[in-house]
């Protein structure tokens, strides 16, 4: 996704910048201008583009900054509450109740992937216990109506459409009233994505929502549309009143910038991404993890960093020891992995998500040998291993790699440890008292604390982390 690259560079340009001796005017200036660079070039509108340099240098504070204070956290968390502020339009979208039907009609032009997401849409709840269903409306894709029945049939979705019918408001009445007898609580309504002409499109969409009378309407966009994804929201806006956008193939090249212009022109969320062809690769949209994800701060990696804490106070020498070896291994990672699973169901959305992750990651990892489970060397790890282990988990190449790629991330923070001389028994009665990061601080060797970036990046640590208790936990503090 070319979206990591954005986040990469506008990192690099809030590096260089807190590298300057004196932050003035103008490199403050020279660092909005490299990330003004990178968000059109990765198709952020530039009227928003533009805003937001203005708003962030009217909240930066020169002064403060030029005053030592931590400059990279100050411009970073302007930058990230810009970059939300952009994706939230300030009112949540329709949501819809299990047990209390609701009518969720989807517009978008053809191609886009509207006919995918409506059935991504569907089987997303049903998995969650509802009864979705879903109407073909577009009568003028010949081939729409079998999309859509393979689609369904393949997901177990009751559906509507009809092979003779030309007229789609008929078609949408009769389905959304057949569901809504048979006690559907989510009446998803497909619509066509083309005309002859677009104003015939928008006027045919204009009369399949007055007679429908949808609770939600969802625009899904294709994010490889670029600069057009603007002109294109508002054109649909300004013909029906949509509530929440659906951003497609965010797993191709595309930019996802498109996202920021479409919600700036709907004033409405996205919901969620599609994230690639198959039924399941659909995922919801948050904006904090996005964001964070986009500037390199971590979401799901937040989520991850935090397995420290669900390690059992036993386990904790055993494995404080190994990482301080430097040896954090896959089977480390599974362990922990089995930890965190053992504490059951937690909260809703991305946490949930990110379970689910974990699990197709096991599931990987129960396909390696005991050699590559033992190794710390990702090496390796060649093209026939990883093809091996795909093949094994019944699961794709490219998200073995990724599984991988987060270890080497995992790798890479945990290596941090190596080294480290785990405190003594005096050293732990400290934890008795209100621990806080100046303490932290005198207990850690100079050259780790060095590591994680002096005082700072250990408070920032902390508060990553929870809390000073947890952190002592995690130095092998138990509670004996
Ligand atoms: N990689 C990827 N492909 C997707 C995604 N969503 C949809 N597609 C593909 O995009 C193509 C177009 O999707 P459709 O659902 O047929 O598009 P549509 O907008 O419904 O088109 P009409 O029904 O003609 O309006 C198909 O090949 C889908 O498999 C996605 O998130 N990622």
């Amino acid at each position: 996704m070319v979206l990591a690259q954005l986040g990469g560079t506008i990192t690099r340009a809030i590096q260089q910048m807190s590298n300057a001796t004196i932050i003035d005017e103008k490199v403050l200036n020279e660092c909005l201008n490299e990330i003004n660079r990178a968000l059109l070039n990765a198709d952020v509108q530039f009227q928003l583009v533009r805003n937001m340099q203005n708003n962030i240098k009217r909240i930066v504070n020169i002064d403060d900054l030029a005053a030592g204070h931590n400059k990279r956290r100050i411009i970073q968390q302007a930058i990230f509450n810009e970059l939300c502020n952009m994706l939230d339009p300030g009112k949540p979208s329709f949501t819809p109740k299990k047990g209390k039907t609701s009518v969720i009609m989807f517009v978008g032009l053809q191609g886009s992937g509207k006919t995918t997401t409506c059935t991504k849409y569907a089987y997303y709840h049903q998995k969650k216990g509802w009864k979705p269903a879903l109407v073909c409306a577009d009568t003028f894709r010949a081939g729409a109506f079998d999309q859509l029945k393979q689609n369904a049939t393949k997901a177990k979705i009751p559906f509507y459409g009809s092979y003779t019918e030309s007229d789609p408001v008929k078609i949408a009445v009769e389905g959304v009233d057949t569901f809504k007898k048979e006690n559907c609580d989510l009446i998803i309504v497909d619509t066509s994505g083309r005309h002859k002409q677009e104003a015939a499109l928008f006027e045919e969409m204009r009369q399949v929502s007055e007679a429908t009378k949808p609770d939600l309407i969802v625009f899904v966009m294709d994010s490889s549309i670029g600069q057009a994804a603007f002109d294109q929201a508002q054109a649909f806006k300004q013909s029906v009143p949509v509530g929440a956008v659906i951003v497609t193939k965010m797993d191709g090249h595309a930019k996802g910038g498109g996202a920021l212009s479409a919600v700036a022109a709907t004033k409405s969320p996205v919901i969620f991404i599609g994230t690639g062809e198959h039924m399941d690769e659909f995922e919801v949209f948050d904006v904090k993890p996005f964001v964070s994800r986009l500037l390199g701060m971590g979401d799901w990696s937040g989520f991850m960093d935090k397995i420290h804490e669900v390690v059992p106070k036993d386990q904790q020498p055993e494995l404080l020891q190994k990482l301080s070896e430097g040896n954090f291994t896959l089977r480390i990672m599974y362990e922990q992995f089995q930890n965190i699973l053992k504490m059951g169901p937690i909260g809703q959305g991305q946490e949930k998500e990110s379970q689910a992750k974990i699990k197709r990651y096991m599931t990987m990892m129960d396909s390696m040998t005991n050699e590559e489970l033992d190794s710390s060397n990702p090496k390796i790890m060649n093209d026939s291993r990883i093809m091996r282990i795909a093949r094994g988990s019944g699961r794709q190449v490219r998200e073995v790699m990724e599984m991988l790629e987060e270890y080497k991330r995992l790798a890479k923070i945990w290596s941090k440890m190596k080294g480290l001389k785990i405190p003594t028994r005096g050293d732990m009665n400290m934890r008795s008292r209100n621990m806080n990061a100046q303490h932290m601080s005198r207990v850690l060797p100079p050259q780790m604390l060095k590591q994680i970036g002096g005082m700072g990046g250990l408070q920032n640590l902390m508060k990553q982390m929870g809390s000073g208790k947890d952190m002592m936990g995690m130095f092998g503090g138990g509670e004996s």
